[in-house]
């Protein structure tokens, strides 16, 4: 029988940690034996068991992951952009492998993402649900039949405690129909409309954000015509969606040799 892959969750009291932590001690073949915090937070020495209400799990929260890290073999790391690229060059470091979650990098934290990737094997993907990958390969097909031709729009929609806008996965569903049509995303989107704003310019791609309650995270895509419309919509009610994905993608990466993989690959949609 092979070793458990040796998992540690960084950002372990968030949203996402908490599911994380719960989607790894119920899946097979994975072990958590780190979880971590930024130093001065408040669950720093408290089982992460109890901070996930999965019971009591005996591995306490931590601020620093340089002294566990050989205990463990790939970081899931769904924090903040300079949280994640502060865990990456740890990771570098001692030849770790990581499955990002974090969204918001800039242009600079994605180069040296890219950069990274020369020497360790890391799954970087905005979302990690199934269904929002299928989904990703459907825009691809509605992109090659109407996207020429029609006005394409996407709205997503997040709780109130999101911090960055327009979503990681608005944006690679932006990045995903651009490519198919030959267009560069940074040229044609446009990020909320405000005022006299002149008429719609057909090679655009519009972005619109909705941000309230708990919503947990929605996407549309439109592709809209003089007399029809489609309409490719993703909506998560659960979390653990998202942690599960991740926990899939800290399994294969295991395995993978230095790279920058996404949940494509993991799920060999590619
Ligand atoms: N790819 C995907 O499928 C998904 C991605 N996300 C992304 O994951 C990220 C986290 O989301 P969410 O869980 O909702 O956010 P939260 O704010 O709930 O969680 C972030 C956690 O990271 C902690 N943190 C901050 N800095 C550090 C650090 N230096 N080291 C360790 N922990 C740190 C925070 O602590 P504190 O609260 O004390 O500041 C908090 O506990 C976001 O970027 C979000 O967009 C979310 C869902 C799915
Ligand atoms: O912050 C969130 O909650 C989510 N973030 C990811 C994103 O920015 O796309 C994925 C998911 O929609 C939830």
């Amino acid at each position: 029988m092979t070793n458990p892959v040796r998992i540690a969750v960084a950002g372990c009291n968030g949203r996402m940690g908490k599911v994380l932590v719960e989607s790894v001690t119920h899946t097979e073949g994975v072990t958590l034996t780190a979880a971590i915090e930024h130093a001065g937070s408040t669950v720093l020495g408290v089982d992460v068991g109890e901070l996930a209400n999965v019971g009591r799990l005996g591995l306490m929260v931590t601020d620093n992951l340089e002294a566990v890290i050989e205990q463990v073999d790939v970081i899931i790391d769904f924090t903040r952009p300079e949280a994640t690229l502060a865990n990456i060059a740890l990771a570098r470091q001692y030849g770790k492998r990581l499955v990002i979650g974090t969204t918001g990098f800039d242009e600079a934290q994605k180069a040296d993402i890219h950069a990274a990737a020369a020497d360790i094997a890391m799954v970087m993907a905005s979302n990690y649900s199934v269904g929002v990958n299928l989904v990703f390969k459907l825009l691809e097909q509605a992109a090659k039949v109407m996207g020429d031709y029609t006005d394409i729009e996407i709205v997503e929609a997040h709780h109130r405690h999101k911090v960055d806008a327009p979503s990681g996965t608005a944006l690679s569903m932006g990045e995903v129909i651009a490519d198919t049509l030959g267009r560069d995303l940074k040229k044609c989107a446009v990020y909320g409309r405000e005022g006299i704003t002149g008429e719609r310019d057909r090679d655009t791609i519009g972005f619109a954000t909705v941000r309230a309650g708990d919503i947990v995270g929605e996407h549309t895509a439109m592709f809209v015509d003089i007399g029809e419309r489609v309409e490719i919509t993703h909506k998560a009610s659960n979390r653990l969606t998202f942690a599960n994905g991740a926990v899939r993608a800290a399994a294969w990466i295991a395995a993978q040799q230095p790279g920058l993989y996404d949940m494509q690959d993991v799920l060999n949609l590619k």
